[in-house]
């Protein structure tokens, strides 16, 4: 007996998961991802997102640990379950259609910073070079809010105050207090631009508050 045709393209599924298996394991070997943390994601079509599966080593993956969901979030055509947080992934892509890729990591940079930083809501970036590394931003003479979110275990909690910001500004990331940081793009290369820009940005900031005490 035939199988069920696919709803999604499976080439298209290979080169999504391709992409992010190489980019994973490079953004592991910095040590971004410790003990299974981090989750990530691409748009492959209008209706599917290639998401890793939840919990596994992420500086180890292979095509088996990446999976199909739609824009809900749901499982397509398997039995494997999603990352815990597909929600904090699902709720970009619904709302933006030219998302295209979504990278959460837990380096030690981001989560001292969001822990330093949960007070003021916002870690204030300004003056840098590199914030031109951010899509839309041409002179180092303009300022970013990077916000901070309390963390929850319930994503529901977590995507609705996402999506409060999400109404008031443009970004392209942000941290969760005591967790880390989700920055996201049209394309893998943007994502990893603006993750990599974040990183490099806040761990300036860290330096700065030791070096003034
Ligand atoms: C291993 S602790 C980190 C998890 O709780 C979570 O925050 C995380 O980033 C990974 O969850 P996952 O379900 O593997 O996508
Ligand atoms: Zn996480």
């Amino acid at each position: 007996m035939n199988a069920a045709p696919l709803p999604y393209d499976p080439q298209r599924l290979a080169h999504c998961a391709g992409e992010i298996i190489v980019n994973v394991r490079e953004l592991s070997e910095l040590g971004w991802t410790p003990a299974t943390s981090s989750n990530f994601s691409r748009r492959m079509d209008a209706a599917h997102i290639a998401i890793t599966v939840s919990g596994r080593d992420k500086g180890k993956l292979t095509e088996a640990d990446i999976m199909v969901v739609d824009l809900d979030g749901q499982p397509v055509a398997t039995a494997q379950k999603s990352s815990a947080e597909t929600l904090l992934h699902t709720q970009l892509y619904k709302r933006f259609p030219d998302i295209g890729c979504v990278l959460h990591t837990h380096s030690r940079v981001q989560t001292v910073a969001s822990r330093l930083y949960a007070g003021p809501g916002h870690v204030h970036l300004e003056g840098y070079e590199l914030l031109k590394a951010f899509t839309g931003n041409t002179t180092h003479e303009i300022s970013v809010e990077l916000p901070v979110l309390p963390n929850s275990q319930d994503m529901h909690t977590l995507a609705a105050q996402v999506d409060c910001l999400l109404d008031r500004q443009q970004m392209w990331g942000y941290l969760i207090d005591g967790h880390g940081l989700y920055a996201w793009g049209r394309d893998m290369p943007e994502a990893r631009r603006h993750l990599e820009a974040f990183e490099f940005l806040l761990g300036c900031e860290l330096d700065l508050r030791r070096l003034q005490r």
